[in-house]
């Protein structure tokens, strides 16, 4: 029985959310080596048989500040959180689609549910990963692309040829528009229909409202809850627009630029900055009269690209064409994305990678509240707008105004 400590506090004074917990997780090593379904069937039953997980008060021991916000589980939010990871690790559709609203949510109390919810998500994939020989169970790829490029019926047609080799697939969405306009940018039309009606296929559009680390944020716990649900491929789709395309870089495996085959003033938009983080391009809609300047796209990225620094020792960024509506190239796309795995997960460097993105994340989660919380802290508030005006009047340095207002902000701590 593998017993976690779980500690989630604001070490920054009273944001943020308190949570002390223990967690009880199960799946013994040896279980955890049949197959997929057999191990999820057992456990649904083994778990049944075994008391519940504790969630006691760790409140003694470390402080009073601290203990006096820890709150035990109550029996129904335990019985709540009990029947959703059931139905997760189940593999029910309706148990992920309410996880993800969980780790969505705004209210504090049911956000310390989530990260309850997901430490034993996280438990249970470790155990899983750790009977794949240390090897994740799961292939994240992020794909972004401008609006029109072709990314939903690309998805739809690699879903469905996925599914149909036995995967599970689930495709979740980052709209950078979700946080100013309610989701404009990718929101607006039904996508993905087949794919949507797939068994085999869970997909999650974008959350509708929050700031852009908010979404992120969820994104990556949703990635984790698909996981536990046994999607063992796991696409994050977004629009490249703003910064939401760098975001998904850092919360995947392989990062897939889609370039629609338009010359000019369409391709403007694209950032030298995402050329250079993708490990694929793919030159979408290669078909009919389009193949021509497909073709030509694909030279002028593959020559983009050779001018730019590696990104991985054992992998070089390939430029591809492909096409939706004909199937041409499709499955080459993806036997592409396989040897990138392939060569990503024997140098050891894919398993880097997650580690190297779970620091990432930590840091922007905390530079997030951390601003957060200076922003609205009483004294910052009061002496800013004065100063912002100082500054902007060229009365007061730049450099003068954010000593006084960090004078400020840590003089009354
Ligand atoms: N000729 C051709 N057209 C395609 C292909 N794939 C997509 N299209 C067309 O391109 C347009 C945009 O396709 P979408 O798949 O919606 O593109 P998207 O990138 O998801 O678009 P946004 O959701 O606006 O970001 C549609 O009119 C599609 O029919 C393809 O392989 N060949």
């Amino acid at each position: 029985m593998l017993t976690q400590m779980l500690h989630v506090h604001n070490s920054m004074g009273g944001f943020g959310l308190s949570l002390l917990c223990r967690i009880s997780s199960f799946p013994s090593t040896r279980t955890c080596c049949l197959h997929q379904r057999v191990i999820t069937g057992f456990q649904a039953r083994y778990q049944s048989s075994i008391p519940g997980p504790r969630y006691s008060h760790y409140g003694r021991g470390v402080g009073p500040a601290l203990s006096q916000q820890l709150q035990d589980l109550s029996g129904a939010e335990q019985r709540r959180l009990e029947k959703l990871y059931k139905g997760l690790i189940a593999g029910q559709r309706a148990s992920l689609a309410e996880s993800i609203t969980l780790v969505e949510t705004q209210h504090p109390r049911k956000k310390e549910l989530a990260q309850v919810l997901l430490q034993r998500v996280l438990a249970y994939r470790r155990e899983q990963e750790h009977c794949n020989g240390g090897k994740p169970v799961s292939f994240r790829v992020g794909l972004s692309g401008p609006p029109g490029a072709g990314k939903s019926s690309f998805i739809e047609v690699v879903g469905k040829m996925l599914t149909g080799r036995g995967h599970k697939v689930s495709v979740l969405a980052v709209d950078p528009s979700s946080c100013t306009t309610g989701g404009s940018l990718m929101g607006d039309k039904t996508r993905m229909t087949e794919l949507s009606r797939d068994m085999n296929a869970f997909i999650r559009p974008s959350p509708t409202s929050g700031t852009l680390g908010g979404v992120t944020r969820t994104t990556n716990e949703a990635i984790v809850l698909c996981e536990g649900a046994g999607y063992d491929i796991v696409l994050v789709e977004t629009v490249g627009v703003g910064q939401s395309e760098f975001a998904v870089a850092d919360m995947v495996d392989m990062f897939v630029l889609l370039i629609p085959p338009a010359g000019g003033d369409e391709l403007q938009g694209i950032k030298r900055g995402i050329i250079e983080r993708a490990d694929l391009v793919v030159v979408t809609k290669s078909d009919g009269d389009l193949v021509v300047p497909a073709r030509r796209i694909q030279t002028e990225y593959t020559s983009a690209l050779k001018l730019l620094r590696r990104q991985s020792k054992s992998w070089n960024p390939k430029v591809v064409r492909a096409s939706s509506h004909s199937g041409e190239g499709i499955a080459e796309v993806w036997a592409k994305m396989e040897s990138y795995r392939d060569a990503m997960l024997s140098s050891g460097e894919l398993q880097g990678r997650r580690r190297a993105q779970q620091k990432i994340w930590m840091w922007s989660l905390i530079q997030e509240n951390v601003l957060d919380h200076f922003q609205n802290h009483p004294n910052v508030r009061e002496v800013l707008p004065r100063l912002e005006e100082r500054v902007t009047k060229g009365a007061i340095s730049p450099g003068l105004a954010a000593d006084l207002l960090l004078k400020a902000f840590s003089s009354s701590s």
